[in-house]
């Protein structure tokens, strides 16, 4: 059957056209949509160089659409493409009560769906706060810093559990787009350096982290999920988003609207960004045992030598106090602080540990 050219499909020209494609305004069909989206996704794995025959990788599951399609899709190329990769879906319970608690019951479905082994690792259980009590202890204004820092630890320590050295998430090609204008817009070119790489890893943790979404259109995510019929989350987190993080989506959504592909020409953008090579100024002193600290220019300390573990919960870490711990232990002084004076003393104290977490570099 020939079709009238205005409604065929641009890339087999035989089939209808039943969307246009948010990436490139391409009248397509299913078919066509299905086989470029994944083949982008799996020429993005090969250039990269992303995964190795017999790797064990965790699928940072969250229950919402990025993971759930990228479990998918990751099993599909898997077998498609012969990767011989072990797959695990990996999920982190922050303890968020009417949110992740249902979002979970559909990553305990997609084990079923996609027959892999599932591994939930939670707050309370790692760090014995859930994020509804850090909440109800520091205000929800700052829950997104406490759970971003918590979840990276979290994940990283949920692989080292599984054995496994290499956690892939969801973040998609608009997640990369913001985090690169939000970088500019704060004339943070220091993290803007690092904001576009495919492959991350912590100081101090051997689990690297990578990102095959990561030229991958959320409004194409959302339409894969929605004509493959995937079962996925979809309500936002209860806490508020990050403020300046809406703001950059916002504009991001307005820009995308005028030219689609502005997206891909932030991220390239991003890459293509040199930077003046730093002076470093770099001491490094003797401490009264003898174990040698690094001074960093910025004047943050990390250990060189003699261990690179957290002196208070023992994980990887190259500072000598983690992240994780510098969070958890301002909220613990918070907590104690109401304890004995009441009000709204925890707010306040859990507040300006977030202001010092902010300028500390890590
Ligand atoms: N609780 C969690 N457990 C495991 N992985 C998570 C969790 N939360 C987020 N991730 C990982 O980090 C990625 C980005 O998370 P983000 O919070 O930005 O959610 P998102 O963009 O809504 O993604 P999704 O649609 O997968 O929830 C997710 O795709 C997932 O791979």
């Amino acid at each position: 059957m020939v079709f009238n050219p205005k409604t065929a499909c641009h890339l087999c020209h035989s089939r209808k056209a039943v969307m246009k494609r948010p990436k490139t305004l391409q009248k397509l069909c299913k078919e066509c949509f299905y086989n470029v989206f994944e083949t982008e996704i799996h020429n993005t794995i090969i250039s990269a160089n992303l995964f190795h025959k017999g790797e064990r990788v965790a699928i940072g599951a969250s229950g919402g659409k990025d993971s759930t399609v990228l479990a998918h899709i990751l099993k599909t190329l898997n077998e498609r493409y012969n990767y011989g990769l072990e797959l695990v879906l990996l999920s982190i319970d922050e303890g968020i009560v009417g949110y992740r608690d249902d979002s979970l019951a559909t990553v305990k479905r997609n084990k079923e769906q996609y027959q892999m082994p599932l591994e939930i690792v939670s707050y309370k259980e790692l760090y014995s706060w859930s994020m509804d009590e850090i909440v109800a202890c520091a205000g929800i204004r700052s829950s997104c810093t406490y759970c971003g820092v918590l979840r990276r630890q979290a994940l990283d320590r949920g692989a080292a559990k599984l054995g496994i050295a290499h956690v892939v998430t969801g973040h998609n090609a608009d997640d990369m787009a913001e985090t690169v204008l939000m970088n500019l817009l704060r004339g943070d070119v220091n993290r803007l350096e690092s904001s576009t790489n495919i492959i991350t890893q912590s100081s101090g943790s051997p689990i690297k982290r990578s990102k095959p979404f990561k030229y991958t259109y959320e409004k194409e995510i959302v339409l894969y999920a929605h004509y493959k019929k995937l079962d996925y989350f979809s309500t936002e987190c209860t806490y508020a988003p990050e403020a300046f993080r809406g703001t950059a989506r916002t504009l991001l959504k307005s820009l995308e609207a005028i030219k689609p592909s502005c997206i891909i020409d932030i991220i390239q953008s991003g890459e293509n960004f040199k930077l003046k090579p730093k002076k470093q100024r770099k001491n490094v002193v003797k401490k009264n045992n003898a174990q040698e600290i690094e001074v960093r220019a910025d004047g943050s300390v990390s250990l060189t030598k003699d261990g690179n573990k957290c002196e208070n919960c023992g994980y990887l870490s190259t500072n000598k106090i983690c992240k994780a711990c510098i969070l958890l232990k301002g909220l613990e002084s918070s907590r104690a602080k109401v304890a004995i004076e009441g009000g709204n003393v925890a707010i306040d104290g859990a507040a300006q540990m977030t202001k010092k977490l902010e300028t500390l570099s890590f």
